[in-house]
Protein backbone atom coordinates (compact mmCIF):
# COMPACT_ATOMS: atom_id res chain seq x y z
CA UNK A 1 0.00 0.00 0.00
CA UNK A 2 1.72 3.36 -1.15
CA UNK A 3 1.33 6.30 2.03
CA UNK A 4 -0.44 9.13 0.25
CA UNK A 5 1.88 12.24 0.03
CA UNK A 6 1.38 14.90 3.06
CA UNK A 7 -0.55 17.24 2.67
CA UNK A 8 1.51 19.42 5.86
CA UNK A 9 4.65 19.13 6.91
CA UNK A 10 6.66 19.79 9.50
CA UNK A 11 10.25 19.67 9.27
CA UNK A 12 12.83 19.91 12.44
CA UNK A 13 10.51 22.68 13.85
CA UNK A 14 12.26 24.85 16.85
CA UNK A 15 10.63 27.40 18.94
CA UNK A 16 12.06 29.58 21.55
CA UNK A 17 10.52 32.07 24.11
CA UNK A 18 12.87 34.50 25.30
CA UNK A 19 11.50 35.96 28.89
CA UNK A 20 14.02 38.53 30.39
CA UNK A 21 16.78 36.52 30.72
CA UNK A 22 16.44 32.88 29.95
CA UNK A 23 15.29 31.00 27.32
CA UNK A 24 12.81 28.63 26.99
CA UNK A 25 13.03 25.71 24.24
CA UNK A 26 9.55 24.98 23.96
CA UNK A 27 10.09 22.69 21.08
CA UNK A 28 12.84 21.14 20.00
CA UNK A 29 13.41 19.35 16.23
CA UNK A 30 10.12 18.32 15.82
CA UNK A 31 8.93 16.33 12.56
CA UNK A 32 5.68 14.99 11.65
CA UNK A 33 3.59 14.89 8.51
CA UNK A 34 -0.33 15.00 8.16
CA UNK A 35 -1.72 13.27 5.19
CA UNK A 36 -4.77 14.06 3.79
CA UNK A 37 -8.34 13.16 5.12
CA UNK A 38 -6.28 11.60 8.01
CA UNK A 39 -7.01 12.60 11.90
CA UNK A 40 -3.59 12.70 13.65
CA UNK A 41 -3.32 13.36 17.05
CA UNK A 42 -0.84 15.12 19.19
CA UNK A 43 -0.27 13.99 22.91
CA UNK A 44 1.56 14.96 25.21
CA UNK A 45 1.78 16.02 29.10
CA UNK A 46 1.18 20.16 29.43
CA UNK A 47 4.22 21.96 28.49
CA UNK A 48 5.30 19.46 26.07
CA UNK A 49 5.02 22.27 23.57
CA UNK A 50 1.85 20.44 21.51
CA UNK A 51 0.50 24.60 21.08
CA UNK A 52 3.78 26.20 20.36
CA UNK A 53 3.79 23.46 17.44
CA UNK A 54 0.08 23.94 16.23
CA UNK A 55 0.19 27.59 16.27
CA UNK A 56 3.68 27.94 14.20
CA UNK A 57 1.36 26.40 11.61
CA UNK A 58 -0.01 29.84 11.42
CA UNK A 59 2.49 31.70 12.70
CA UNK A 60 -0.08 32.80 15.77
CA UNK A 61 2.81 32.35 18.48
CA UNK A 62 4.03 35.94 19.84
CA UNK A 63 6.17 37.60 17.61
CA UNK A 64 9.82 38.24 18.40
CA UNK A 65 11.32 39.44 20.37
CA UNK A 66 9.08 37.12 22.52
CA UNK A 67 9.31 33.73 20.22
CA UNK A 68 11.42 32.48 17.44
CA UNK A 69 10.66 29.62 15.61
CA UNK A 70 13.03 27.74 13.09
CA UNK A 71 12.85 24.72 10.94
CA UNK A 72 10.49 24.72 7.69
CA UNK A 73 6.53 23.81 7.56
CA UNK A 74 5.27 23.09 4.09
CA UNK A 75 1.95 22.98 2.19
CA UNK A 76 1.58 22.85 -1.06
CA UNK A 77 5.03 23.35 -2.00
CA UNK A 78 5.48 26.84 -0.01
CA UNK A 79 6.98 27.24 3.70
CA UNK A 80 4.49 28.98 5.72
CA UNK A 81 7.08 30.15 8.26
CA UNK A 82 8.32 32.29 5.58
CA UNK A 83 5.68 33.11 2.82
CA UNK A 84 4.71 36.77 2.89
CA UNK A 85 2.20 37.54 5.53
CA UNK A 86 -0.55 38.57 2.82
CA UNK A 87 -0.28 34.96 1.92
CA UNK A 88 -0.35 33.31 5.20
CA UNK A 89 -3.84 35.63 5.60
CA UNK A 90 -5.32 33.67 2.47
CA UNK A 91 -3.87 30.68 3.34
CA UNK A 92 -5.55 31.15 6.78
CA UNK A 93 -9.07 29.35 6.93
CA UNK A 94 -9.48 29.04 3.36
CA UNK A 95 -6.94 25.90 3.78
CA UNK A 96 -6.06 25.23 6.74
CA UNK A 97 -8.34 26.14 10.37
CA UNK A 98 -7.77 26.40 13.89
CA UNK A 99 -10.30 25.92 16.76
CA UNK A 100 -9.40 26.65 20.23
CA UNK A 101 -9.91 25.57 23.89
CA UNK A 102 -11.94 28.27 24.81
CA UNK A 103 -14.09 29.82 22.55
CA UNK A 104 -14.45 33.16 24.75
CA UNK A 105 -10.78 34.19 24.33
CA UNK A 106 -11.40 33.52 20.18
CA UNK A 107 -14.64 34.67 19.33
CA UNK A 108 -15.38 39.00 19.51
CA UNK A 109 -17.61 39.92 22.10
CA UNK A 110 -19.17 42.16 20.94
CA UNK A 111 -19.67 41.20 17.36
CA UNK A 112 -23.13 39.01 16.47
CA UNK A 113 -21.89 35.30 15.96
CA UNK A 114 -23.28 34.99 12.50
CA UNK A 115 -21.17 37.66 11.39
CA UNK A 116 -18.00 36.29 12.54
CA UNK A 117 -18.47 33.15 10.60
CA UNK A 118 -19.75 34.89 7.84
CA UNK A 119 -16.37 36.88 7.95
CA UNK A 120 -14.32 34.08 6.91
CA UNK A 121 -15.96 33.93 3.68
CA UNK A 122 -16.81 37.93 2.71
CA UNK A 123 -12.42 37.75 3.64
CA UNK A 124 -11.74 34.90 1.63
CA UNK A 125 -13.49 34.44 -0.77
CA UNK A 126 -15.16 37.81 -1.39
CA UNK A 127 -18.17 37.14 -1.21
CA UNK A 128 -21.22 39.51 -1.07
CA UNK A 129 -23.36 39.94 2.84
CA UNK A 130 -26.18 38.16 1.49
CA UNK A 131 -24.34 34.97 -0.05
CA UNK A 132 -22.19 34.96 3.13
CA UNK A 133 -25.18 35.04 5.52
CA UNK A 134 -26.42 31.89 3.39
CA UNK A 135 -23.26 29.88 3.64
CA UNK A 136 -23.03 30.65 7.08
CA UNK A 137 -26.44 29.72 7.93
CA UNK A 138 -25.99 26.88 6.57
CA UNK A 139 -21.82 25.63 8.23
CA UNK A 140 -24.04 26.78 11.44
CA UNK A 141 -26.84 24.16 10.94
CA UNK A 142 -24.25 21.37 9.68
CA UNK A 143 -22.66 21.93 13.03
CA UNK A 144 -25.95 21.08 15.16
CA UNK A 145 -26.69 24.30 15.95
CA UNK A 146 -30.43 24.72 16.50
CA UNK A 147 -32.39 27.60 14.71
CA UNK A 148 -29.42 29.19 13.34
CA UNK A 149 -31.68 32.43 12.05
CA UNK A 150 -32.00 33.25 15.71
CA UNK A 151 -28.55 32.75 17.05
CA UNK A 152 -26.82 34.15 14.13
CA UNK A 153 -27.86 37.63 15.97
CA UNK A 154 -26.72 36.43 19.13
CA UNK A 155 -23.48 37.66 20.75
CA UNK A 156 -21.02 35.06 22.27
CA UNK A 157 -22.50 35.73 25.83
CA UNK A 158 -25.59 34.51 24.84
CA UNK A 159 -24.69 31.16 24.43
CA UNK A 160 -23.86 27.93 26.24
CA UNK A 161 -19.73 26.99 26.32
CA UNK A 162 -20.98 24.23 24.08
CA UNK A 163 -22.72 26.22 21.64
CA UNK A 164 -19.67 28.36 21.36
CA UNK A 165 -17.42 25.89 20.54
CA UNK A 166 -19.92 24.88 17.69
CA UNK A 167 -19.74 28.46 16.17
CA UNK A 168 -15.78 28.27 16.17
CA UNK A 169 -16.07 24.86 14.25
CA UNK A 170 -18.58 26.66 11.61
CA UNK A 171 -16.26 29.25 11.31
CA UNK A 172 -13.74 27.33 11.01
CA UNK A 173 -14.76 24.72 8.75
CA UNK A 174 -17.21 27.26 6.59
CA UNK A 175 -14.08 28.23 4.17
CA UNK A 176 -13.64 24.31 3.23
CA UNK A 177 -10.37 24.08 4.69
CA UNK A 178 -7.82 20.96 3.91
CA UNK A 179 -6.42 21.10 7.54
CA UNK A 180 -8.73 22.11 10.84
CA UNK A 181 -5.95 22.13 13.79
CA UNK A 182 -8.13 21.40 16.76
CA UNK A 183 -6.16 22.20 20.01
CA UNK A 184 -7.85 20.67 23.02
CA UNK A 185 -11.35 21.55 21.63
CA UNK A 186 -13.51 20.35 24.16
CA UNK A 187 -11.27 20.39 27.58
CA UNK A 188 -13.66 23.47 28.66
CA UNK A 189 -16.88 21.73 27.78
CA UNK A 190 -18.50 18.58 30.47
CA UNK A 191 -18.02 15.98 29.27
CA UNK A 192 -21.99 15.23 27.59
CA UNK A 193 -21.53 18.24 25.48
CA UNK A 194 -17.42 16.74 25.32
CA UNK A 195 -18.38 13.88 23.57
CA UNK A 196 -20.96 15.89 21.40
CA UNK A 197 -18.13 17.77 19.75
CA UNK A 198 -15.50 14.67 19.15
CA UNK A 199 -18.57 13.15 17.27
CA UNK A 200 -19.35 16.86 15.56
CA UNK A 201 -15.44 16.54 14.07
CA UNK A 202 -15.27 12.98 13.33
CA UNK A 203 -18.29 13.20 10.89
CA UNK A 204 -17.24 16.44 9.32
CA UNK A 205 -13.76 15.45 8.76
CA UNK A 206 -15.23 12.53 6.85
CA UNK A 207 -18.13 14.36 5.49
CA UNK A 208 -15.58 17.28 3.91
CA UNK A 209 -12.21 14.79 3.32
CA UNK A 210 -10.31 17.42 5.27
CA UNK A 211 -7.43 16.52 7.52
CA UNK A 212 -7.82 17.28 11.21
CA UNK A 213 -5.00 17.27 13.62
CA UNK A 214 -6.25 16.98 17.31
CA UNK A 215 -4.62 18.59 20.08
CA UNK A 216 -4.91 16.37 23.40
CA UNK A 217 -3.62 15.57 26.72
CA UNK A 218 -6.88 12.59 26.84
CA UNK A 219 -6.11 9.81 25.42
CA UNK A 220 -9.60 8.52 25.67
CA UNK A 221 -10.21 11.20 23.08
CA UNK A 222 -6.85 9.60 20.87
CA UNK A 223 -8.12 5.90 21.23
CA UNK A 224 -11.69 7.08 19.93
CA UNK A 225 -11.13 9.59 17.39
CA UNK A 226 -7.35 9.15 15.86
CA UNK A 227 -5.96 7.36 13.12
CA UNK A 228 -2.01 7.87 13.62
CA UNK A 229 -0.76 9.47 17.23
CA UNK A 230 2.74 11.65 17.73
CA UNK A 231 3.72 11.83 21.56
CA UNK A 232 5.79 15.01 22.78
CA UNK A 233 7.44 15.09 25.88
CA UNK A 234 9.27 17.76 26.47
CA UNK A 235 9.30 19.88 23.32
CA UNK A 236 10.36 16.53 21.69
CA UNK A 237 8.80 13.70 19.64
CA UNK A 238 9.17 10.21 21.42
CA UNK A 239 6.78 8.23 19.19
CA UNK A 240 4.30 8.75 15.89
CA UNK A 241 2.64 5.57 15.59
CA UNK A 242 -0.67 4.35 14.58
CA UNK A 243 -3.35 4.02 16.95
CA UNK A 244 -3.81 0.23 17.16
CA UNK A 245 -0.07 0.05 17.23
CA UNK A 246 0.55 2.72 19.97
CA UNK A 247 -2.05 1.14 22.27
CA UNK A 248 -1.05 -2.79 21.75
CA UNK A 249 2.95 -1.91 21.85
CA UNK A 250 3.80 1.60 22.66
CA UNK A 251 7.77 1.50 21.85
CA UNK A 252 8.64 4.31 24.32
CA UNK A 253 8.87 4.88 28.03
CA UNK A 254 7.19 7.81 28.00
CA UNK A 255 4.53 6.49 26.54
CA UNK A 256 3.86 3.79 28.34
CA UNK A 257 3.76 5.94 31.27
CA UNK A 258 1.03 7.93 29.81
CA UNK A 259 -0.85 4.47 28.72
CA UNK A 260 -0.53 3.53 32.28
CA UNK A 261 -1.88 6.80 34.02
CA UNK A 262 -5.32 6.28 31.72
CA UNK A 263 -6.51 2.67 32.36
CA UNK A 264 -8.43 0.34 30.23
CA UNK A 265 -8.03 1.80 26.76
CA UNK A 266 -9.33 0.37 23.68
CA UNK A 267 -9.01 2.29 19.87
CA UNK A 268 -12.03 2.26 18.27
N1 LIG B 1 3.83 32.90 25.15
C1 LIG B 1 4.74 32.20 25.82
N2 LIG B 1 5.74 32.81 26.47
C2 LIG B 1 6.65 32.10 27.14
N3 LIG B 1 6.68 30.77 27.24
C3 LIG B 1 5.71 30.10 26.62
C4 LIG B 1 4.69 30.77 25.89
N4 LIG B 1 3.85 29.84 25.37
C5 LIG B 1 4.32 28.64 25.77
N5 LIG B 1 5.43 28.78 26.53
C6 LIG B 1 6.23 27.71 27.13
O1 LIG B 1 6.53 26.76 26.13
C7 LIG B 1 6.43 25.44 26.62
C8 LIG B 1 5.45 24.63 25.78
O2 LIG B 1 4.15 25.17 25.94
P1 LIG B 1 2.88 24.67 25.09
O3 LIG B 1 1.75 25.56 25.45
O4 LIG B 1 3.25 24.55 23.67
O5 LIG B 1 2.65 23.22 25.70
P2 LIG B 1 1.38 22.29 25.58
O6 LIG B 1 1.90 20.91 25.41
O7 LIG B 1 0.46 22.81 24.53
O8 LIG B 1 0.74 22.42 27.01
P3 LIG B 1 -0.81 22.65 27.41
O9 LIG B 1 -1.47 21.33 27.21
O10 LIG B 1 -0.72 23.07 28.84
O11 LIG B 1 -1.33 23.75 26.50
C9 LIG B 1 6.03 25.56 28.08
O12 LIG B 1 7.19 25.48 28.85
C10 LIG B 1 5.43 26.93 28.17
O13 LIG B 1 5.59 27.48 29.44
Amino acid sequence: MTTPAPLLEIDDLRVDFRLDDTTVHAVRGVSLEVRPGETLAVVGESGSGKTATALSVLRLNPEPPCAYPAGAIRFDGRDLLTVPDRELGRIRGADISMVFQDPMTSLDPLQRVGAQVAEVLRHHHGLPRSAARHSALEAMDEVGIPDPERRYRQYPHELSGGLRQRVMIAAALVGRPRVLIADEPTTALDVTVQRQILDLLVGLRQRHDMAVVLITHDLAVVAETADRVVVMNAGEIVETADVHDLFARPAHDYTRRLLAATPRLEPA
